[in-house]
């Protein structure tokens, strides 16, 4: 009530905007047009950041991952048809990945849509997002504006997280209505994602699973990054002393050098681990579903899982100590059940995991070392290793085939949600929407290492980068091509389906902005490149020359691939 005075009205712009304010949101990612232009520029003028990209699908991603870092839904603002579809491949990347987001789309009228009659960019927008996310709604009525941005908000955070869609229709913006009658139709939302606490028999039961267990192993998810729960996931993997593999936006919940650290020991601690407690972490194919030769003798495994979400539990395979909940309330609950009866995993599995770890990296040590040109995956990230290490509170997005694959196992993470990449899709593109919304969210220095390839897919943001003047690094791994550079076609007529221009000049990209550009050949050249862009935090593009040859086909993954058995004569 103390928005607006007695005699005043109130419209579905200022509305739209006072809800999101009312709710604590600050920041819109989107791009302008018909009709929600002035909505972007009232917002603005009203103290929120709004920030216009070049194309929805990277605002998107922005607003995807600013929840996925703060765990209030990152705000995405389109026009109506192409621009609410562009927005879309982010939402459902987003409800894939259980990233907080609210796409709000401007709409054409019900009355023109319904009857087909061919509005300006007319489309049935709501009817084409529900089956791509978590959940959708209309608002047709100004009054109903507070009530619609408080069930997407909640939609958006509550339980498992993810994409939200709000439909707003042209019309409904410039509905006037008293401000009295405004202000009271807006609703702060109480408590959005509220703690879900695990059953007592469900901790128990999970308990006795880890008591009786030879070789456990704890896999920390995405979902344990989001939790923010960091402090108890610390004490609980510390307390139990058993080993623990963290998924990509995992890593850095513990130092990757942690002790206990089982990620560069994976292999083993998946196929000879007896008990498996998964936190916030799907057996999906980036776990082989639970099954196969990486979780060795079939039927071996009994999983216990963490998840807030009761249906995921036996999605792949039997979970026998299923614990729904939220991954706080959960993990403190097995911390307080440990008690002092709790030995610690035994030594002799925990010593396993050590000597495999540290025979690994030191199988990797030499490679990364090189310091000639032309450089190689190995050799340009062991300089990236060491910039991360030396700069522990940089944020890392990384996307490509090689370049990601290799970066993964490669770059130490030492803070939670410092590695933003490709996760559960693998979706190329999602690097400099990732890398600004990083930047806007927290204010660190982002390092966005890229593949060619990947970069493609989002590159003409080094404009709203430069705009805004973000402390964006990004390393392009410019091996001249998907995978290789290498590749040719047969007939001779074109290039290679997988290749690029050769000798290209992405650094000139940049620098047409006003950003750095720089073009390196060597790891020194890399790492000094880099230290000038984290010192200065001037947006900035370096061409890393890789050697065409490096690569492998689709990186870690090319099993995935189908493979003919026809050859024609
Ligand atoms: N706060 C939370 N508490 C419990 N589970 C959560 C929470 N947030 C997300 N999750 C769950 O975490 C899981 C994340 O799994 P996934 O995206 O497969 O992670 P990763 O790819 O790292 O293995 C999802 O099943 C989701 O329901
Ligand atoms: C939206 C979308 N379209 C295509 C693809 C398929 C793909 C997976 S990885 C990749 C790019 C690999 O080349 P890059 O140069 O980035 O990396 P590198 O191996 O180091 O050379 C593509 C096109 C995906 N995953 N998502
Ligand atoms: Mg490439």
């Amino acid at each position: 009530a103390d928005f607006y005075s007695p005699t005043e009205l109130t419209d579905g712009f200022h509305l739209v905007i006072d809800a999101l304010k009312l709710n604590g949101i600050d920041t819109i990612y989107g791009v302008p047009g018909i009709p929600i232009t002035d909505l972007g520029r009232m917002a603005q003028a009203e103290g929120m950041r709004v920030l216009s990209f070049r194309h929805e699908q990277n605002a998107g991603n922005a607003a995807a991952i600013a929840g996925f870092l703060t765990k209030k839904p990152g705000i995405c603002l389109t026009v109506s048809a192409p621009g609410f579809l562009n927005g879309l491949t982010a939402l459902a990347n987003a409800t894939t990945n259980c990233f907080p987001m609210i796409l709000i789309s401007g709409s054409s009228e019900r009355e023109i849509v319904d009857l087909q009659q061919g509005d300006y960019e007319e489309m049935d927008q709501l009817a084409i997002a529900k089956p791509l996310c978590k959940a959708a709604f209309r608002v047709l009525h100004a009054c109903d504006i507070g009530i619609g941005v408080a069930r997407a908000i909640r939609a958006a955070v509550s339980g498992r997280p993810g994409g939200v869609y709000l439909d707003l229709p042209a019309k409904l913006f410039a509905q006037v209505i008293d401000a009295q009658h405004g202000a009271k139709s807006l609703v702060k939302v109480i408590d959005a994602a509220p703690a879900q606490l695990p059953a007592p028999t469900a901790i128990a039961r999970a308990l006795d699973e880890l008591r009786n267990a030879k070789r456990p192993l704890i896999i920390l998810g995405k979902g344990a990054a989001y939790a923010q729960a960091d402090d108890v996931v610390r004490e609980f993997v510390e307390r139990s002393g058993i080993p623990y593999v963290p998924m990509s936006m995992a890593k850095g919940l513990l130092p990757d050098t942690h002790p206990l650290s089982a990620g560069a020991a994976r292999s083993t601690a998946l196929k000879d681990s007896d008990v498996v407690l998964l936190v916030g972490a799907r057996l999906n194919w980036l776990l082989s579903h639970g099954k196969g030769k990486a979780w060795g003798e079939p039927g071996s495994k009994r999983f216990i899982q963490i998840d807030i979400e009761p249906r995921e539990m036996d999605s792949n395979v039997e979970i026998v100590a299923p614990v729904v909940g939220d991954i706080g309330s959960c993990v403190s609950a097995l911390l307080d059940g440990l008690g002092d009866g709790w030995k610690g995993a035994p030594a002799e599995w925990v010593e396993t995991i050590r000597a495999k770890r540290e025979a690994n990296i030191a199988k990797m040590a030499p490679k990364l070392m090189k310091n000639t040109a032309p450089m190689d995956f190995h050799s340009a990230l062991g300089a990236l290793r060491t910039v991360i290490k030396e700069r522990p509170d940089a944020i890392l997005v990384n996307e490509g085939a090689n370049t990601l694959d290799l970066a993964r196992g490669i770059i130490d993470m030492y803070q939670p949600r410092k590695r933003l990449d490709v996760g559960t899709w693998g979706i190329m593109g999602i690097g400099m929407g990732f890398a600004i919304a990083a930047a806007v969210e927290t204010g660190k220095p982002v390092l966005a290492v890229e593949g060619d390839s990947a970069f493609g897919f989002s590159g003409m943001e080094v404009e709203t980068i430069c705009r805004y003047k973000l402390p964006i690094c990004i390393v392009i791994f410019n091996n001249n091509g998907i995978y290789r550079g290498t590749d040719t076609d047969p007939t001779g007529r074109d290039p290679a389906t997988t290749v690029f221009v050769p000798d290209s000049r992405y650094d000139r990209m940049m620098e047409a902005f006003g950003g750095v550009g720089a073009q390196v050949f060597t790891p020194d050249e890399l790492k000094r490149a880099v230290d000038a862009a984290m010192d200065s935090g001037k947006p900035t593009l370096i061409n890393a020359v890789i050697d065409p040859a490096a690569g492998s086909e689709s990186g870690n993954i090319g099993s995935l691939n189908p493979q003919s058995v026809i050859k024609r004569k």
